[in-house]
């Protein structure tokens, strides 16, 4: 039987950059999702295993960081014909770039603050039993918050398998899940306390000088349980979304806090709850 090497590409699929550019105090983002696809001359490395037609995807991953450094990102069109230019024009082998970029938006919500744009989901468990007993959570998820500065992590404990390094500056995101129990017999206005809690919890994210996910947590409930009167509880879950700046000295480039790898596990998880001292008894309603 006779065959033949078909169609191929390879190439680094899905590195994830977070760039912030600092312009003083307020902050700009680009949060990007970079997918390279690279054919050429790969009969080789296909049928011999000689792999010197190939440019590893790891330096394909490092480019991504390195020219965000450089050149910064801008339309993801642009970056991404800068980055299959480079591609084809450096390396004779390679014949063809795809570069296919995704954009995740962010809002606005301070001048070092943003909010996810889209992707919130508004939950509600409700109970009601047999004696007309009722009770009401409500909540949302998928709220995606990110501080470009303004949080520490340092003062932990130290044994002999730590080897995180001690943070003043980092980057906080986390994506809000956050359940609240509605108090009293009176019938509130859901819309509004939804927006209340809600405005509450950024409010507190943007706000908070945050020495550890925990005390944004309960600066986050605190906050929500004062602004919203009519509930009594709240329980928050706050993945803690890793940002580690890249090294790039091997390419001759400093890092200062600009370039991140954006890691999506494992994660810290840090949950909570914070209720009023006289809420009444929860019952049923966090089954
Ligand atoms: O805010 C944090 N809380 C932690 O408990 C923790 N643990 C860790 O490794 N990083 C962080 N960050």
């Amino acid at each position: 039987m006779t065959v033949r090497l078909g169609a191929n590409r390879y190439g680094k699929a899905e590195t994830r950059l977070v760039h912030v550019v600092r312009d003083g105090p307020v902050h700009h983002l680009k949060d990007v999702n970079v997918s390279i696809s690279l054919s050429g001359d790969m009969e080789a490395v296909h049928l011999t295993g000689d792999n010197a037609a190939v440019l590893p995807t790891d330096t394909q991953k490092n480019t991504v960081y390195a020219f965000a450094r450089r050149h910064g990102v801008g339309e993801i069109e642009e970056f991404a014909l800068r980055l299959a230019g480079h591609f084809t024009a450096t390396q004779p082998t390679i014949q063809h770039a795809r570069v296919e970029i995704e954009e995740y938006g962010w809002n606005r919500a301070g001048p070092h603050s943003f909010v996810r744009a889209g992707g919130e989901v508004r939950t509600c468990v409700v109970h009601h039993d047999r004696d007309g007993r009722r009770t009401v959570v409500s909540g949302l998820t998928d709220l995606v918050v990110l501080n470009t500065t303004g949080s520490e992590f340092h003062g932990y404990l130290v044994d002999e398998y730590t080897t995180l390094p001690p943070a003043t500056d980092r980057v906080l995101a986390t994506a809000v899940a956050a359940r609240w129990r509605h108090a009293g017999d009176e019938t509130p206005s859901y819309a509004t306390s939804y927006e209340e809690v809600r405005g509450a919890l950024l409010d507190a994210f943007a706000g908070t000088h945050s020495l550890s996910l925990q005390q944004t947590l309960y600066a986050m409930g605190e906050r929500a349980l004062a602004t919203s009167p009519g509930i009594c509880e709240i329980r928050l879950s706050l993945p803690n979304r890793h940002h580690f700046a890249v090294d790039l000295s091997p390419f001759g480039l400093d890092n200062d806090n600009e370039v991140f790898y954006a890691a999506d596990r494992p994660y810290g998880l840090i949950e909570g709850g914070v209720l009023r001292e006289d809420a009444p008894d929860a019952g049923f309603a966090w089954e």
